[in-house]
């Protein structure tokens, strides 16, 4: 199939949309016009996208849980309580898995078994089967913004019903919701449904509704360099506002080093202003999303409690406008919303503790956020240059060639040539970069870090850090140590 960063005309949308409506009978329920007059019915105080701009003006971080449960009565009982009793600034709905593969007949299996035993027998919440009114039903019951979080290669019809729901805000793109999430779907395939989503939510904006838009931003979470998930996430923010999204909110996950999550989060946020302003969307509003940890957990819950602790005091000393919070129960599966709502208690406490504390001018995470932010423009300008100016088209090529390369995923159209390591102080560098079209300069920044650790622990720069690195977590530790 040919793609390209082009928006999608009104006939190839609805001419689209037909068949998507009718993926599912829920599909039936959809009616743009009256969408938007619903939409345009939800107040000021419940948009997801006006709650985050009041945020970047204050410099205040928002705290938001994950969250979904099959029935939609415990769901809606569950998000009042997050909102309540743990103080969450804005409110997900986590879609279930079923959903994400577009396996709907399960869902469905799955919601008739939840009704018959009262347990939530998915591990999210299935908005598509549940259709318009349910969700209406959830987002209304609520005093907050709810955003839709996923994991959805082809989310096109979830798209359609979680608008028409009352969802003020969408995760996903045609790359973070493809490459960590999936072997065998195109690249080609998902940048073009997610194109669909897009030019939905353009519609939308052109209608007088602004949705807000959020890329995925940690990947696979694990050792991802900083570089490669801000290229990501540069990506598809350009990707969607070609579509006529106005409001996008560029994400990144923790990896440990304070000082370049902060430099992440800083370089993340000037670069994806730099490259939308480059391609004239100076009206596209950007915000920034801090996730805790993600990868393992300890299975102590005080533990895991110093854990969320540090995600949220990075989150607040980068200046990140929200912050996805972890929950004690991370390392057993879908937490209790007692769980959830400690997790939000102890990140609120840091967010307030810290608001008025800043990393963001500390010599050493200006120097580090320069680094990350040379090594985006290495990337970005092989995207741009594969595509011959198209960046659908360079990502799809810059994936062929690796040179967007992905760390640790499982989709068979990422080279997995890269590999990352830890230096002595944690932070993420490349051992190899594979086909990252790093300048000499930077490469050999990184070898200096990597040796430095070498001396320090006696041995050679090799695989096994790596392979240290990645069960150090579960160890309690950072970097992986040599026995
Ligand atoms: C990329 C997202 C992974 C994270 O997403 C959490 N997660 C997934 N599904 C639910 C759910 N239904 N309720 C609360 N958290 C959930 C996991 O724990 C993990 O941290």
């Amino acid at each position: 199939m040919e793609i390209k960063n082009q928006k999608l005309s009104n006939d190839d949308f609805f001419a689209e949309r037909k068949e998507v409506l009718q993926q599912w009978p829920t599909g039936k329920d959809v009616d743009f016009d009256e969408a938007v007059a619903y939409q345009k019915s939800i107040p000021a105080k419940k948009r997801f996208g006006v709650k985050l701009e009041q945020a970047v003006k204050d410099g205040t971080t928002l705290i938001q849980p994950r969250a979904g449960v099959a029935l939609y009565k415990e769901h809606i009982e569950l998000l009042k309580y997050l909102e309540d009793e743990g103080e969450a600034d804005l409110l997900p709905t986590t879609i279930d898995s079923y959903t994400r593969l577009n396996r709907y007949k399960e869902a469905q299996v799955g919601i008739d078994k939840s009704f018959e035993t009262g347990r939530s027998m998915l591990n999210g919440f299935p908005a598509l089967n549940y259709g318009v009114h349910i969700c209406r039903e959830v987002t209304s019951a609520l005093k907050s913004p709810v955003q839709v979080r996923h994991g959805t290669p082809d989310a096109r019809l979830l798209t359609e019903i979680s608008i028409a729901g009352g969802f003020t805000s969408y995760e996903g793109g045609g790359i973070s919701y493809n490459i960590p999430y999936s072997k065998n779907f195109s690249i080609e395939h998902t940048i073009a449904h997610w194109q669909y989503t897009d030019r939905l939510i353009g519609l939308y904006e052109e209608a007088g509704v602004s949705i807000n838009r959020e890329p995925f931003g940690p990947l696979t979470g694990t050792l991802v360099p900083p570089c490669i998930s801000n290229a990501v996430a540069v990506i598809e923010a350009v990707l969607a506002a070609t579509q006529g999204v106005k409001d996008v909110t560029v994400g990144y996950g923790q990896c440990g080093n304070l000082i370049q999550d902060v430099a992440a989060i800083r370089s993340l946020e000037s670069m994806t202003r730099k490259y939308l302003d480059q391609f004239s969307f100076t009206d596209v509003r950007i915000s920034t999303v801090f996730h805790q940890w993600m990868g393992g957990f300890p299975q102590d819950e005080s533990k895991s409690f110093g854990v969320i602790s540090w995600g949220a005091a990075a989150a607040v000393l980068a200046k990140a406008t929200k912050v996805i919070v972890k929950t004690p129960h991370e390392a057993v599966g879908i937490p209790t919303k007692e769980a959830n709502a400690a997790g939000l208690k102890a990140s609120k406490q840091l967010a307030s503790m810290l608001q008025q504390q800043s990393f963001c001018d500390m010599p050493a995470v200006i120097a580090e956020a320069e680094i990350i932010m040379a090594e985006m423009t290495c990337i970005l300008n092989k995207v741009e240059e594969l595509g011959k100016g198209d960046w659908a088209k360079g990502t799809v090529l810059a994936f062929e060639a690796g040179v967007l390369d992905i760390p640790f995923a499982p989709s068979k159209y990422n080279a997995g040539k890269m590999m990352p390591a830890r230096d002595n102080n944690g932070a993420i560098r490349i051992l190899s970069c594979g086909n990252i079209p790093l300048s000499n300069e930077l490469v050999l920044f990184h070898k200096q870090k990597l040796d430095e650790r070498a001396a320090y622990e006696n041995r050679a720069v090799s695989f096994q850090m790596v392979v240290d690195d990645v069960y150090a977590i579960g160890k309690g530790f950072l970097v992986g140590r040599p026995n």
